[in-house]
């Protein structure tokens, strides 16, 4: 039998912790990820039991995975509202004394721009984390999606921004990493991230950028799994 490792069991109790949010009657944002796969699991559990709610899947990894345990699925054009969203996160800015507290990086998985546009659009966007998601201050690459014409020029780009751009490569093929979109990623190195409000923006102008992993001012709430326990960040 496999064991559950320290950070999968902190993973699974954020994750069972943010799928409690749910209600009878939700139309939820499902995630993407390995921590959001405990929420989807949780809920379609729940579902079993009676639990009557949609899901609005972000990935074909999350459409998948609602599909297999029993969560009905819907879109965002047949919906006037998503009630809440449940989502992963490479890395969670946790300093209140900071303007950036709650600020996200997200797309390690190639997600982000189907994430942010189900993340931003709930009523309330529940992240779900384990400990070694959290810094003082972003720092981590920040994923692009580009369009595939678009990636030497947008790398260009992020070289006269003072950034280092790395095109995603795929683990299990030869050539990149390729969305659900079909767009590319170009991993962009900036460095520590002070003002990650003034970077999303000038990141949003960029020509063939679809979207950036920056998510600020989105997060409402964030769980974060301790070895015994679940932390709760509100934002
Ligand atoms: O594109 C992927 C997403 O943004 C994920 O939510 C993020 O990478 C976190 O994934 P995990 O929970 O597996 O660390």
């Amino acid at each position: 039998m496999k064991t559950e490792g320290g950070t999968d069991a902190a993973k699974r109790r954020a994750g069972e912790r943010a799928a409690e949010e749910v209600e009878g009657g939700d139309v939820v944002g499902l995630g993407t990820g390995s921590t959001t796969a405990y929420a989807i699991e949780a809920i379609g559990e729940a579902v079993a039991n009676g639990l009557e709610v949609q899901g609005i899947p972000t990935s074909f990894q999350s459409r998948q995975l609602a599909l297999e345990v029993g969560i009905p699925l819907t879109t965002l054009e047949a919906v006037d509202t998503v009630d809440l969203a449940i989502d992963g996160a490479d890395q969670v800015v946790d300093d209140p004394d900071s303007s950036a507290h709650g600020a996200l990086i997200k797309g390690g998985g190639a997600a982000h721009t189907r994430e942010k546009l189900v993340d931003a659009a709930a009523e309330r966007f529940v992240v779900v984390a384990d400990p070694s998601k959290l810094a003082d201050r972003l720092e981590r690459s920040v994923p692009l999606e580009v369009l595939p014409d678009a990636h030497t020029v947008v790398a260009d780009r992020i070289r006269d921004l003072g950034g280092e751009p790395t095109l995603r490569e795929a683990a299990n093929k030869d050539g990149p990493v390729v969305t659900d979109n079909g767009n590319l990623v170009l991993d962009c190195e900036f460095g520590p991230i002070d003002d990650p409000d003034e970077l999303a923006a000038v990141l949003s102008s960029v020509p063939g950028v679809v979207e950036h992993g920056l998510f600020v001012d989105l997060a409402d709430v964030t769980y974060v799994g301790t070895d015994d326990n679940v932390a709760i960040r509100e934002y």
